[in-house]
């Protein structure tokens, strides 16, 4: 058997989409994720996609990292799954409902609402998460939001001279973290924009995080540093980010099919 899959990105966040709803897809497991995540033996991504059966919503959508391990949300994933759909739909994950909606400017993702509270973060232990009373190095005291994945979040004065490929990891596996942690070095350029790189869990440095770019700007928004309306900018593009009168935040920006093709489960150890 071969199994065919969708190659795609969001801002060069890239996918491996599988759709287990219309084609037989081996049963998926950390190891098969990580092995077709490789970018020298597989066919190489930031987060691998399996579109599944949903008995609550239009169908449901799992995440798994480069690591291999399974993830609630990835914000890109969502909106490069609406393009595939190519109509509004309600999604099942493990971070709860989100919906998508054709949009100006691509996609748009209603993402849910931000959670504030350290045992939502999660944190290992109760203190505020406005201003966490932490400190790495030289960075001053960062905030955490969890927009159904968890991310703490740094303001910098320009996050391109920040050392994120050596301080991400160490804070990504920080104790203070049970579930380690998405980590964003951001810089608030006005009241209406923000640049922004991540150090993505269980990927690295990514060209953009959708999540990141949600939790980031609710953070800032929170802090009372910009407006309620920003755009973002990351290495690979820019996504607007909205927090509605109705407290949800809602992602706007691309996403689009980069090429198609097939795998043979046995390549990677299985016969599927
Ligand atoms: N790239 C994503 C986030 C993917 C999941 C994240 N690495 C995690 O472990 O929570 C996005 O666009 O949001």
């Amino acid at each position: 058997m071969r199994v065919p899959f969708v190659k795609m990105h969001g801002l060069g966040n890239d996918f491996i989409v599988l759709d287990a709803r219309v084609q037989d897809v081996p049963p998926m497991t950390a190891a098969l994720a990580a092995a077709l995540a490789d970018r020298h033996t597989g066919i190489g991504c930031d987060q691998l996609v399996l579109l599944e059966p949903s008995t609550s919503a239009d169908f449901r959508m799992r995440i798994f990292n480069a690591d291999g391990g399974e993830v609630e949300a990835c914000g890109n994933a969502t909106r490069a799954v609406g393009v595939l759909h190519g109509a509004a739909a309600r999604i099942e994950t493990l971070g709860g409902e989100l919906q998508v909606s054709p949009a100006d400017g691509g996609i748009a993702v209603d993402m849910g609402v931000p959670r504030f509270e350290w045992d939502q973060i999660p944190l290992a232990y109760p203190m505020d998460t406005h201003t966490m009373p932490v400190a790495w190095e030289e960075l001053d005291q960062p905030t955490a939001v969890n927009v159904g994945n968890p991310h703490v979040i740094f303001f910098v004065p320009d996050t391109d001279a920040l050392e994120l490929d050596r301080l991400g990891p160490e804070i990504e596996h920080d104790p203070l973290f049970p579930q380690r942690v998405n980590v964003n070095a951001a810089t608030v350029v006005s009241r209406t924009h923000i640049r922004l790189r991540v150090w993505e869990r269980g990927v690295g440095l990514t060209r953009a995080c959708g999540t990141g770019a949600c939790a980031t700007a609710i953070g800032a928004m929170r802090r009372g540093l910009v407006e309620r309306s920003v755009t973002v900018s990351l290495p690979g593009g820019d996504l607007r980010i909205d927090w509605t009168d109705e407290g949800r935040i809602r992602m706007t920006g691309p996403a689009v099919e980069s090429f198609r093709g097939t795998f043979d489960p046995a390549t990677y150890g299985t016969d599927g």
